[in-house]
């Protein structure tokens, strides 16, 4: 028996397109990535992968992805459960700033330490600023960060995947996670047993599905799982990684 997992990165977004750090500003999906995730639904249906159940972050980029992609997939009414833990990271200061501009100003060590190490986090975004989520009425009375570093993601991740993601794959049911590239990244961190170093090299590409057998330990009977579209992924992996430049 193995249990079906599918990752799903929202598609591109207006500030994707724009070079901006995003981390919890909600933005909405440009018109590239609607159609991007209208493509991972279709890499879906193709692949007679049928989700039983969607777990979204709370940000629309994921859940307007997670809908086109399924109405695509004629899945459109499945349950659906979301929570803020799986949330892009949370990028403090770095928020709604230009990531050529920071490269070019803090140096290319700095910048890949601020955006790709495991544990430094990036500086903390101040309470009440533009960018900030802190009067956010869908966070309240939840611990929000104010800056997240990956080793934070994970922590605030793990509970979410163990109390609500693991019982739905327990049971059998085809989950479909839809989320952002280094929510995503702490899971697959979790899931393959990466260590800290070599996670930051992984990137995660805007709307190919990525599916996952696991066992019933719940572990990849793959490790790194399979992407739909896997040419696709190449590319588009190695433009996430050199973002920035
Ligand atoms: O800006 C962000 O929130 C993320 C994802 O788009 O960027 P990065 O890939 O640089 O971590």
């Amino acid at each position: 028996m193995t249990y079906t997992l599918v990752l799903l990165r929202h598609g591109e977004s207006d500030w994707n397109a724009k070079n901006l750090f995003t981390g919890w500003v909600d933005v909405p999906l440009s018109e590239k990535g609607v159609v991007e995730a209208k493509r991972g639904g279709d890499l879906l249906r193709e692949a007679g992968v049928s989700p039983d159940i969607l777990h979204t972050s709370l940000l629309r980029r994921a859940i307007s992805t997670a809908n086109y992609a399924l109405d695509v997939a004629d899945l459109h009414w499945i349950p659906v459960k979301r929570s803020w833990r799986l949330n892009e990271r949370h990028y403090g200061a770095l928020q709604g700033k230009n990531k050529k501009e920071i490269r070019d100003e803090y140096g290319e060590e700095q910048f890949m330490l601020w955006r790709r190490s495991y544990d430094v986090p990036p500086p903390e975004i101040e309470l009440g600023s533009e960018y900030s989520q802190d009067s956010d009425p869908r966070y309240a009375g939840e611990p929000i960060p104010r800056a997240e570093c990956l080793k934070d993601v994970l922590e605030r991740a793990l509970p979410y995947w163990n109390a609500e993601i693991v019982p739905d794959l327990k049971a059998g049911r085809t989950v479909l996670v839809a989320a952002h590239g280094n929510s995503l990244r702490a899971i697959i961190k979790h899931l393959d047993g990466i260590d800290d170093e070599t996670i930051s090299g992984l990137n995660v590409p805007t709307g190919i599905p990525l599916v996952y057998e696991l066992d019933e330990n719940l572990v990849p009977v793959v490790k790194g799982g399979k992407y739909l579209d896997p040419k696709a992924a190449e590319a588009a992996i190695a433009a996430v990684a050199n973002q920035g430049k």
